[in-house]
């Protein structure tokens, strides 16, 4: 596992998308999405339900095979899976009675994926105990899965993506079910994450509003397009507006962000 005090080049290009277009049938779901992402970047991969994030988020996974385009991690052209890329999905539908404690779910990230071949079950402990602390989620490492939070098994699908050691983290909706305070903690935690190994982190959400104070970039996906920048370059009336073909408004209530759209049938709020 690369060191906490390890240098990053934070400078580091790992991930660019150049031309990528996406049809389901002769429907264009994604066209032209073109960025790059850096070493130790937190990314917030912005859109309403249905804008295409997902679609993308498969596309860099590689299990979605774009109709053009291309993708380079690391400066390598990508032609399947990389194992450079972590994943962590929305959430797990687990019974409360599954007989799994929480390290041994954490475990599944390293048999077959990591290492290639069996690792001792001594050398195993410590890495998924390491990996446990890196995550917040020792105190509870011998629990059984089904009865923790939310925001605890959010925290061990981290653990888990984590332990491929990958350059690049995709998140696809982590807090679609949590609540206020967990939502807090797991952003806080991936934003430590990306900080302190130099993984560029892709964070899908559809309200930016929880992610305002981490984000280095925001990725805003709409009409099958997407605008990158700081949060104060890409979320302006201008900017929205041409992306969303017609005029949408920029408003800011309580320090949070809502975006309305200027059409009947197209409202669209990001609350
Ligand atoms: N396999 C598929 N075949 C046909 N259309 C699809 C397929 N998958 C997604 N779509 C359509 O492509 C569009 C983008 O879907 P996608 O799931 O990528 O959006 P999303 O931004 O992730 O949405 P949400 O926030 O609701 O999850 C949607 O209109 C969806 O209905």
């Amino acid at each position: 596992m690369r060191s906490m005090t390890s240098p990053i080049d934070h400078h580091a290009e790992v991930l660019s998308l150049s031309n990528i277009k996406v049809q389901y049938g002769h429907r264009t779901v994604l066209d032209q999405i073109e960025f790059s992402i850096h070493a130790g970047e937190f990314i917030g991969l912005i859109g309403a339900n249905g804008a295409g994030k997902t679609t993308l988020l498969h596309v860099i996974l590689g299990l979605l095979k774009p109709n053009e385009g291309t993708i380079h991690v690391n400066g390598q052209l990508m032609s399947h899976s990389s194992k450079q890329i972590g994943y962590v999905p929305q959430r797990i539908h687990l019974d409360p009675d599954t007989p799994l404690r929480a390290r041994d779910l954490v475990a599944l990230g390293i048999d077959g994926t990591r290492f290639g071949f069996p690792l001792p079950s001594r050398e195993k402990r410590q890495v998924v105990d390491e990996i446990l602390h890196a995550v917040g989620a020792y105190s509870f490492a011998d629990s059984p899965v089904g009865k923790l939070s939310l925001g605890e098994q959010q925290r061990l699908l981290i653990a888990q993506a984590l332990l491929t050691n990958p350059r690049i983290l995709l998140l696809d909706e982590p807090l679609s079910s949590l609540d206020i305070r967990s939502t807090h903690e797991v952003v806080q935690l991936v934003s430590h994450v990306a900080k302190s190994r130099g993984i560029a982190v892709l964070f899908v959400a559809h309200d930016m509003n929880p992610l305002l104070g981490v984000m280095d970039k925001i990725i805003y996906v709409a009409n099958g397009k997407t605008a990158i920048g700081t949060v104060d370059e890409v979320i302006r009336k201008d900017v929205l507006s041409q992306l969303y073909g017609y005029e949408v408004e920029v408003l800011t209530i309580l320090d949070r962000i809502l975006i309305v759209g200027g059409k009947e049938d197209a409202i669209h709020t990001e609350v």
